[in-house]
């Protein structure tokens, strides 16, 4: 029986693995809320570890407020990177083997082709900046990491743009869109499922991964659709980057090359349409 340490534990993907959990019972996860370890205490980080023996710790704990990491970057930073660094030394002592989750926002969204993981990084905001240090924290702390940069997160937990949508599409009648930043949407649980089967299999070709649905989208097709799927009536029009000024830079064009992941699990990427009926029919 391999032992999990789920952090971050009542976040939206930390909800999405306990809700696949009970399909691999050759795991046993301990999920952790922010309440119950705080991944900025180092002494709380390794006491949790000297109490219980894990063989594999899942980082969901993350700052995920884009905007609002722009006024809040010390907080954003204790949380994206001296979190992550704390765990790495920590399970590098354990000789446990830590998946830590980042973001398609450490790319400047320059690109015109999908981001490979040897791609060079240029984060334009200081969620991005944050979250790549946190990365680079744990790359040069210990060897058994597997660190899978996935991209625009939504299901039926937490807080993500379905949810927002459907919120809005209740209370007003007509809602903008950008249609100028191109990304890959990703259901939470799809993405759950490839952590899970990656402990699963003992894989030990550590590094960093690339994970999302597949097709490319603006977030203004992603929006058209769940109003399509949800049958909603409100007026949906797409608008620029620019009409939509908000105080973080996002990337125009965030679609990452997932070919590395597949290979290792063999497994094909979903297609985000797919996915989505798949979310819209759970809420
Ligand atoms: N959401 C998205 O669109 C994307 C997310 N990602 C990455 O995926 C990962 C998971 O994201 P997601 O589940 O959506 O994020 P959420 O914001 O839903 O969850 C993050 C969790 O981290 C917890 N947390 C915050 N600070 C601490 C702390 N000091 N110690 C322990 N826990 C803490 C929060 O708890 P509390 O609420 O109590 O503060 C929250 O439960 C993150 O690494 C994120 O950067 C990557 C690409 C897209
Ligand atoms: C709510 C809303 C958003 N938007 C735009 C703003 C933004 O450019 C885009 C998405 O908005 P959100 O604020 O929901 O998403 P955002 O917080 O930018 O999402 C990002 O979160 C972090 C954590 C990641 O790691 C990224 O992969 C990505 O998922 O849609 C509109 O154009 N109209 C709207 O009514």
């Amino acid at each position: 029986m391999l032992k999990v340490l789920v952090t971050g534990g009542g976040g939206q993907l930390a909800q999405c693995i306990k809700s696949v959990a009970g399909l691999y019972p050759k795991l046993k996860f301990t999920y952790k809320t922010s309440s119950e370890l705080d991944i900025t205490n180092k002494d709380e980080v390794e006491s949790t570890f000297n109490f219980q023996a894990f063989d594999y710790c899942i980082n969901c704990a993350a700052y995920t407020n884009v905007d609002k990491a722009e006024s809040e970057k010390e907080l954003a930073y204790k949380i994206n990177v001296l979190g992550p660094k704390y765990l790495a030394e920590t399970c590098s002592k354990h000789q446990v083997t830590l998946i830590h989750v980042s973001t398609d926002f450490v790319f400047d969204g320059n690109a015109s082709k999908p981001y490979k993981e040897t791609d060079s990084t240029n984060p334009i905001g200081v969620y991005g900046k944050t979250k790549l240090e946190g990365e680079q924290q744990i790359i040069n702390t210990i060897k058994n990491h597997f660190i899978i940069r996935t991209s625009w997160l939504y299901s039926e937990f937490g807080n993500n743009f379905l949810k927002t949508m459907l919120r809005l599409a209740d209370q007003r009648d007509e809602l903008g869109v950008v249609g100028d930043q191109i990304g890959s949407p990703t259901y939470a649980i799809d993405l759950a499922v490839v952590i899970v089967e990656l402990i699963e299999s003992k894989n030990n070709a550590y590094g960093v991964y690339h994970y999302s649905n597949k097709g490319v989208i603006s977030w203004y097709d992603f929006a058209k659709e769940i109003f399509r799927l949800n049958q909603s009536n409100i007026q949906l029009n797409k608008i620029g980057t620019k009409d939509y000024p908000t105080p973080a830079k996002r990337p125009k064009y965030s679609v990452l090359d997932t070919s590395k992941i597949s290979q290792i699990l063999d497994k094909k990427t979903l297609n985000w349409k797919d996915s989505l009926v798949v979310a819209i029919s759970k809420l």
